[in-house]
């Protein structure tokens, strides 16, 4: 019998509570994750130590008793895996090689050979499906190949994906390659993912809302379109969830577009709008904004409970819009659970 719920959500059943987790529910927001990350020196240290990686993937678990834990790991690997050069910044975040023109994607690595980077994550993985509680359900994840190709064609994050986009138009052919080249990887690691034991995977595309008309369709939808066929010819039992963050409209029929289990919806869109024209085809999940985990009160309560009835006519998934923040406080995290399983 299926009994975590997370499962049952994603295999489409109303659920009288919602499964909970977080984005980024392993984080410095975490006092326990700060002393862990310290002792694995820094972040890309700890992501490629299996064992620092699965108790910090365990420490939301045991302190919220979350219905799911997410492998902790980053969506940044991948480029690194295929030959990027990749360091972190304190207090500004990633920073990679840049890569702007077909010769660029030409001396990128093949995707068969990722594994040789990540074998560290899969070993995560492994651990964490021998040592999370039963009813706890296991995430795996990847970026999807426009928000990843972003942060691989600027070298870091931007505002407006403008160094992408510029790509595009300077090139689209060259810029498609690398979408192909980083659509193949991503399905041989999550594959990989879930031949090491993830229950579910994710597809973050943090930045699809950049992307409007045709480009939306070939660089955010193909691609998601043809991982999941890849994962679900391999992996049938296993559901996928997409998150195109602020797709806006284009999160009407993405779903079922994509072949996804379940949308997982950003802050930006009201429970009330997606429940009408997004959770009609199917699981959702979301999608309260990640600032009530900072300033808490009488509003995190209320907003954590309109989002639960808002959804309560169909499968959900409760969770934030977006990561939480290093400001957030954890009682206000135990605060929202309560909100949602007293809803
Ligand atoms: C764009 C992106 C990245 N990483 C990710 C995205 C897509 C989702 C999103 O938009 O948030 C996804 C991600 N990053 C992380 C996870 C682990 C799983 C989870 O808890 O959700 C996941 C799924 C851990 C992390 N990834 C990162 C942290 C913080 C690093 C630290 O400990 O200093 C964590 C917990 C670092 C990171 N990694 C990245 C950025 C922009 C940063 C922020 C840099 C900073 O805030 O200093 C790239």
């Amino acid at each position: 019998m299926m009994t975590k719920l997370l499962l049952r959500a994603l295999a489409g059943e109303t659920l009288p509570t919602p499964p909970i987790w977080m984005m980024r529910q392993a984080g410095r927001y975490l006092p326990e994750y700060r002393a862990t990350r310290a002792e694995a020196g820094d972040f890309l240290s700890l992501c490629y130590n299996p064992e620092l990686a699965a108790e910090v993937t365990l420490q939301p678990i045991r302190r919220f008793g979350f219905d799911a834990a997410i492998l902790f790991a980053d969506i940044l690997l991948v480029p690194q895996a295929l030959g990027a050069d990749l360091w972190f910044v304190t207090g500004e975040g990633p920073r990679l090689s840049t890569l702007t023109d077909a010769a660029g994607v030409a001396a990128l690595r093949p995707a068969e050979e990722i594994h040789e980077t990540l074998a560290p994550v899969y070993e995560t993985v492994r651990i964490l499906a021998r040592e999370l509680p039963r009813e706890t359900a296991l995430i795996g994840f990847a970026g999807a190949p426009w928000t990843v190709a972003t942060y691989m064609v600027a070298g870091r994050g931007t505002p407006d994906q403008g160094p992408a986009h510029a790509m595009i138009a300077a090139d689209r052919a060259a810029f498609t390659a690398l979408i192909q080249r980083i659509t193949e990887a991503t399905i041989l690691y999550l594959s990989a993912q879930i031949e090491a034991g993830a229950e579910v995977v994710k597809l973050f595309d943090s930045w699809a809302g950049s992307l409007k008309g045709r480009d939306f369709d070939d660089f955010a939808l193909a691609p998601a379109r043809d991982i999941i066929a890849a994962l679900k010819a391999r992996h049938p039992g296993v559901p996928v969830i997409a998150f195109p963050r602020q797709a806006g409209d284009r999160y009407i029929g993405f779903g079922r577009a994509v072949g996804a289990d379940c949308v997982a919806l950003d802050n930006s869109v009201s429970a009330e709008w997606a429940a009408a024209n997004v959770q009609v085809d199917g699981c959702v999940q979301g999608n309260m904004d990640p600032r009530h985990m900072v300033t808490g009160g009488p509003e995190l309560v209320a907003e954590a409970q309109r989002i639960t009835r808002a959804f309560r006519g169909g499968p959900h998934v409760f969770n934030l819009g977006h990561g939480i923040t290093p400001d957030a406080d954890p009682d206000n995290v135990a605060r929202m659970i309560d909100a949602v399983r007293s809803a």
